[in-house]
This record gives C-alpha cells, structure tokens and sequence, in this order.
C-alpha cells in the first residue's frame, strides 16, 4: 500500500491531513454550503450529516474535484487541491454508478490503475498485482469475471472499493454508501469501512442513518448549509444544537 496507508501512523497523527478553510459552494445564485471549516487526517472516518439539502453531496463533489469553490481553501497534505487526483476516490451513490456497458469487476478494478500506467499503454505486473491484491482485500475473487451490472448493491460497492485500493488512494470518499442495502451489505459495508481506516485512508461519508454513526465513525461533520459542528464523533451527536438539526430527541440516538 501507499506510504500514508501502512500502520506507522495512529489516527490522528498521520502526517497526511486534509484540512478545508472557510469553503463556500455555489450552484449559480444557489448557495450550497458555506463557512465550513474542519481539518482531519488519515486513519479517520468522518461521517458527513445534515438533513436533505444540507450540502453533504455537494461538499463530497468539492473535495472530489468535481466543483469549483466560491471561497475558501482545500489543503491536501499541504497543498491547495484545485481538481482531481488519483490520491482521492469518490464512489457516488450506488444507483448513479451502473456502468451501464459490460465491463467485467476486474476491469473496474483495473481502472484503478489507469492514472499510474496512461491510458494507452501496457499494465505492467507491479498493476496486476495491485489489482488482485485489492481483489482479494475486498473479497471479490469468486466474482472477478462477473460482469459489474449482474453484481448487488453491497457487491458493486465492493467492487468501486476494490478499484479505490487499486488506485492507491488515500482518501475514500462515498456518498450515502448505505442507501440501498439489505441489512447484511449493510453489516459488511460498516466492517469494510472501519477496516479501510485501520489500514489507514481516511473515509469520508455521507450518513443518514443516526443510530449508526457512532459505531462507524470516529469523526462526525454536521451542516445544514452551514457548518454546525464537527469533532470526535460521540461529543458532536451529544451537542444540543446538533441535535435540533438533526431532529433527535434526548436519548433518541441509543434507542
Ligand atoms: N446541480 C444543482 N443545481 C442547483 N442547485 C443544486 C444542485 N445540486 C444541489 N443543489 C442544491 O444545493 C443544496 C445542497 O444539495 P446537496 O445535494 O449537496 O445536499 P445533501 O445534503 O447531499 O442532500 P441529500 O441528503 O438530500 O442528498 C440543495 O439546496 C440543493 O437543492
């Protein structure tokens, strides 16, 4: 794995930070989100909440390089990030990524490869490998040569996942990940999810499912256009104002 993805560094003190300023996201005269400021590193798991159209999506398509900031800044171990990079995945909702034409699991996987080898030229073995290696982390041997269409929502998941480890990214950002699966994917997602912050990417994720958070993530950014809160994860859904955000009764979260 890549340098920030071994286990030299406990959560928290990975050198490779992300760290947003200030970030303002407009749609024309639509302002999707604004004032947010956080700063987390790798070997996090940072749980994106906030009701319908608070601007988890749009914050998620910012980081991915997918829209331009109004104001504020995005540093990436230090640097300003102004587009895409092969160092950050973004797995978009299940049903907005059906590939739609046949491509069999291991060549999605091997997708993952193309920003290392161009687009035109031979993978190399150092690419095969990366790409059973990433095969075998996520499971997905027995359905390699299945065509990615004919997979479930958790299996297709699985397979986008495959394809960010091939792509050696350090930072894995997915969009309502849990929409969609059966309570056992469901189950398998949330494993996967806190194994891929063991082995030290930082996973970002827009979240709905309020009694689940604090078993998935450590951190939590709350916003409903604006920033609300973010922190260690069990100190932010413990905030009253949070909690009027998110429409939870006191204790509703353990129930
Ligand atoms: N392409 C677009 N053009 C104009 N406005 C948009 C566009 N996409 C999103 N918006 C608006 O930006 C705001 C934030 O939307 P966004 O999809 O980021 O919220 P969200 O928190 O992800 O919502 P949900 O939980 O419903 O998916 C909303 O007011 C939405 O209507």
């Amino acid at each position: 794995m890549s340098e920030c993805c071994d286990h030299h560094y406990e959560p928290g003190h990975s050198p490779h930070r992300l760290e947003v300023e200030g970030l303002c996201v407009t749609y024309g005269s639509v302002t999707a989100l604004c004032e947010v400021d956080f700063a987390t590193t790798c070997g996090n798991r940072l749980a994106l909440l906030g009701p319908n159209g608070a601007g988890k999506s749009t914050l998620i398509r910012t980081l991915a390089g997918l829209l331009k900031a109004e104001h504020g800044s995005i540093l990436w171990r230090g640097q300003a990030l102004t587009g895409s990079t092969r160092e950050i995945a973004y797995l978009p909702q299940l049903d907005r990524h059906r590939e739609g034409f046949p491509v069999t699991v291991r060549e999605v996987v091997a997708m993952g490869r193309l920003p290392h080898v161009g687009f035109w030229k031979a993978s190399r073995k150092i690419d095969e490998e990366k790409v059973e290696e990433a095969i075998a982390v996520m499971r997905l041997e027995d359905l390699a040569h299945r065509q990615i269409d004919a997979l479930s929502g958790g299996q297709r998941q699985r397979a986008f996942l495959a394809r960010a480890l091939a792509q050696e990214a350090h930072i894995v950002m997915l969009d309502e990940p849990f929409t969609g699966l059966d309570v056992e994917s469901g189950a398998e997602l949330a494993e996967t999810l806190k194994d891929l912050g063991t082995r030290g990417h930082l996973v970002i994720a827009s979240h709905h499912n309020l009694a689940t958070v604090e078993a998935i993530f450590d951190q939590a950014l709350v916003m409903k256009k604006r920033q609300v809160a973010f922190g260690e994860v069990s100190e932010v859904m413990a905030r009253v104002e949070v909690r009027e955000v998110l429409g939870l009764q006191k204790g509703e979260l353990h129930v």
